[in-house]
């Protein structure tokens, strides 16, 4: 009704409605995630590095690696940031979000520089953030952690906020321009740029890293903060193009969701199938992101191989993501089996994690890992293709900005604990392991392994109480014109 009272109070074009102004749109919202995920994995393919010039062991580099998510998780800033978003709009969240990714970029970069290293803010990190080394400290922070990856932690714990804020801003900017066209396929683009920039990070950081011999970690971060800062500039033009669509839309014009509301969690969090979705959520991801973290190290010592040629292994699972999730995407939409396709991703996880736990360290052969890497790329296809757009079909269309942003929040409490699990049990199955390289990876790919193992065991689940409920999760998103026929003729008849 909303809609055709717009369309009657409006019957002139809109900026949206040219299809180079709404695609402009998606470029400049794209581009910025697919800077801000260059930053996410800039150091991943560098953790030898790290070791070797600034001291970061496993433990080290695992509460870094960990600390993107701190502040969301433990100080609620993902629901903050779905506040701001709903109060403030797309322009003003997406440049606020732009500009705290470029500030937490920025610390991370000084941290890891020279001139930190001789200035007095490493003694005083030396000196006063020390928290006991125990198992119950689930901070970024612990005694005798080398000032560098301190500092690093904090810049990064910062440009999370501005990364996951983004990332919510980027979904109803999308909303707003695509609503009613071609939004999934713009959805599926935009997530496809983003793995397109961890694809480009483990070419390219290790080359930026190693250049003229010289190795530098500060080098390929200082890079991507400059792609920050342009990430920023084009949130700052997106930001006009909004406005301008605004005012031809009229005051009432933005599309929004319904706002979040605190009272809104009691609906969701007594939804069984919403906690079966979140749960496979976290477990899933978890075993995805913060295996990109170490991903790198792990060819290297099962494979024997550089830094370099390690990243040029594992770019091909980025890529193969990016390649194959929009015609996932549209093969849901006009098919359905979004529940087969999550129980699919999960089984062919278990497959590669547990190939790399035990037969890439008994055949050190770069076949299987390749093979293994494009495997593990189509689950991470499978899984979000089907994931995200199965959401609404689960939980009511009024509390659906809150449920991504619940689900956001608990599938960041996975990714900000188990890359420090991860560098944990690295070391302690590693003892005395002082080369980078040395390094036995079969314990941490089991734990990878097992988070797969129980993912497949909610996809299951999910897929019977579908079956049993009729969420329609098998359906498809667009139905065919045979389905449309007959549902005309159901009517007339
Ligand atoms: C769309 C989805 N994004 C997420 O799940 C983010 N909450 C996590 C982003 C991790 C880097 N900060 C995806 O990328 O599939």
């Amino acid at each position: 009704m909303a809609n055709l009272q717009k369309s009657i109070s409006s019957p002139q074009e809109l900026l949206r409605d040219k299809a180079w102004a709404r695609w402009t749109a998606l470029v400049l919202l794209a581009s910025a995630m697919f800077f801000a995920y260059i930053f996410v994995d800039v150091l991943s393919p560098l953790q030898e590095y790290l070791q070797s010039t600034k001291g970061w062991d496993p433990s080290a580099y695992g509460r870094f690696a960990g600390s993107e998510t701190f502040l969301n998780v433990f100080v609620f800033f993902l629901i903050f940031a779905g506040i701001i978003l709903d109060k403030m709009g797309v322009r003003f969240t997406a440049i606020l979000a732009g500009a705290v990714m470029v500030a937490g970029g920025f610390i991370n970069y000084y941290a890891l520089t020279d001139s930190f290293m001789e200035s007095g803010l490493k003694n005083f990190m030396d000196d006063f953030v020390n928290l006991p080394d125990t198992w119950w400290n689930i901070t970024p922070f612990y005694d005798g952690m080398p000032a560098s990856a301190k500092l690093s932690a904090i810049g990064f714990m910062i440009f999370g906020c501005g990364c996951e804020m983004s990332g919510i801003t980027v979904s109803r900017g999308i909303v707003k321009w695509f609503e009613g066209k071609e939004m999934a396929l713009a959805m599926g683009i935009e997530m496809a740029v983003a793995r397109l920039g961890v694809a480009v990070v483990f070419l390219g950081s290790p080359a930026i890293a190693t250049f003229r011999d010289n190795i530098s970690v500060s080098r390929p971060i200082a890079l991507s903060v400059l792609l920050l800062l342009i990430g920023l500039i084009g949130f700052i033009v997106y930001s006009f193009m909004d406005k301008k669509l605004e005012n031809e839309m009229g005051s009432n014009g933005e599309v929004k969701d319904d706002p979040f509301k605190i009272s809104d969690l009691k609906y969701i969090f007594s939804s069984k199938v919403f906690w079966i979705v979140a749960l496979l959520c976290v477990l899933y991801y978890s075993a995805i992101f913060p295996f990109q973290k170490y991903a790198n190290n792990m060819l290297q010592c099962n494979l024997g191989i550089s830094a370099e040629a390690a990243g040029r292994v594992f770019f091909v699972f980025p890529l193969g993501a990016a390649a194959i999730t929009p015609l996932l995407g549209n093969f849901l939409d006009r098919k359905g089996k979004g529940a087969t396709m999550l129980i699919w991703g999960a089984i062919l996880m278990i497959i590669c994690h547990l190939t790399f736990a035990f037969v890439l360290p008994a055949t050190r052969s770069a076949v299987i890992a390749y093979s293994a890497i494009v495997l593990l790329g189509i689950s991470f296809s499978l899984v979000p293709a089907s994931l995200w757009p199965s959401v609404p079909k689960l939980v009511d269309n009024r509390l659906l900005g809150s449920a991504y942003a619940v689900i956001f929040w608990i599938q960041n409490i996975g990714l900000y604990a188990f890359p420090m699990i991860i560098g944990a049990v690295l070391a302690a199955t590693n003892p005395g392991v002082e080369n980078a390289m040395d390094y036995n990876y079969t314990v941490p790919m089991l734990v990878f392994a097992s988070l797969g193992g129980l993912a497949l065991i909610l996809g299951i689940i999910l897929k019977a109480l579908d079956a049993k409920k009729h969420y329609g999760l098998e359906l498809p998103n667009i139905p065919s014109e045979k389905s449309l026929e007959a549902e005309v003729e159901s009517a007339e008849g």
